[in-house]
């Protein structure tokens, strides 16, 4: 009894999963039948892993849903799928409705069937909206499909350059690739899904958009935004099912493997943006912020600058050596000069900067003597 009931549970859990009743075939179009279920090609943790092969035709894509995200063969940009044509953003920014006979890596789509729909009163920076959509779906275990459509004041996206055919290299150590794209004053729609922590792996867990502009020609992974007049629709999925790849690099993927760091920073556009994100408002906060950080490390530096200065001082002093060394002191420059030039500083602002930091040099040396 006991063997039959383990040898049971999967067939059951997948009937449960992917079935539908029969008699609702006959009685309804398929939109209707596959009402808030969710249909999922491919395992998102194994493209975040690596496997960019693609699997998955979007013509056949198409018969599961008319709205959706994923992403290309060979991770060749992002995709997203609305009022049922697909939309590729490749790294270049180029955005294109694609050939259903091409393949996607990795996609989830539904046939989208809002039963919230909300009309937020405020601009928005990404921590607000949210805030205000975990205020609506209080079911954390629940599955959503969220449409946002309107204008933004800013939105930001990223897109993946295409990796070489069987390159496996992890997504979260390509992220320095990405390319990122600000979008000001932009109008479109971001197609989107909150899905809960059960569903880490096959998919991923959180919010996750891709935008695609009302003139169907700028897209994208969404990674930030301060909206401006939007409307949000919401549909609540009850049940989904996954296509597994029938690859046989997708044979031996390791599972095992604990890729939570990897997720997170692929979703949100790379480390720095994970470890403020929650207190981040916008674009202009988190660069503010990474501002704050290195003014504080530079402060720093000069102070440790001085010290070292000052113990120079104190050496001069008992070997009765001059303060002023100005061959030295142009050694130091030249050398300032060159390594800002390979970052793209001006030989002006480093000789300014330098001889400021000279002058105080030769101060604090002087005033040791008193
Ligand atoms: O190297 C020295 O002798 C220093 O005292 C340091 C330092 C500097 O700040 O770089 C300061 C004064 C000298 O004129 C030359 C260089």
């Amino acid at each position: 009894m006991r063997l039959i009931h383990i040898l049971a549970f999967p067939v059951l859990a997948l009937i449960i999963l992917s079935a539908r009743p029969a008699g609702l075939n006959q009685s309804h179009n398929k939109a209707d039948t596959l009402k808030h279920h969710l249909y999922t090609a491919g395992i998102g943790g194994a493209l975040i892993g690596g496997l960019y092969d693609g699997i998955y035709p979007y013509g056949s894509l198409k018969q599961h849903g008319n709205f959706g995200l994923g992403a290309p063969a060979l991770l060749d940009g992002e995709l997203i799928i609305f009022n049922g044509k697909i939309y590729q953003t490749q790294y270049t920014g180029k955005t294109f409705e694609v050939n259903d006979k091409q393949l996607a890596s990795f996609a989830m789509v539904n046939y989208f069937h809002p039963s919230i729909k909300i009309t937020p009163n405020k601009a928005m920076d990404k921590a607000g909206l949210f805030h205000l959509l975990d205020s609506v779906l209080t079911n954390v275990n629940g599955m959503y499909a969220i449409h946002i459509s309107g204008t933004f004041s800013t939105l930001k996206t990223r897109a993946f350059p295409p990796v070489k055919e069987h390159q496996h290299t992890p997504l979260a150590d390509m992220l320095s690739l990405q390319h990122f794209f600000t979008y000001n004053s932009a109008q479109g729609d971001l197609v989107g899904y909150r899905l809960p922590v059960f569903m880490d792996n096959t998919n991923i867990s959180g919010y996750h958009f891709h935008f695609l502009s009302a003139q169907k020609n700028e897209g994208g992974h969404m990674i930030d935004l301060l909206t401006d007049h939007i409307q949000i629709e919401i549909d609540v999925l009850d049940s989904y099912n996954v296509q597994v790849p029938a690859t046989s690099d997708y044979e031996h993927f390791d599972f095992k493997k604990n890729r939570e760091e990897d997720i997170k920073s692929v979703e949100r556009g790379g480390k720095a943006q994970a470890q403020t994100q929650g207190s981040k408002v916008d674009t202009m906060t988190v660069y503010r912020d990474k501002i704050d950080q290195l003014d504080k490390q530079i402060v720093q530096l000069l102070g440790e600058r001085m010290e070292a200065a000052r113990a120079i001082g104190t050496y001069k002093m008992v070997h009765k050596i001059g303060v002023v060394q100005s061959n030295r002191f142009n050694d130091v420059l030249q050398r300032a000069i060159a390594e800002g030039k390979q970052l793209g500083l001006s030989e002006e602002f480093i000789k300014k900067l330098y001889e400021d930091v000279h002058a105080e040099s030769v101060r604090q040396q002087e005033a040791l003597k008193q």
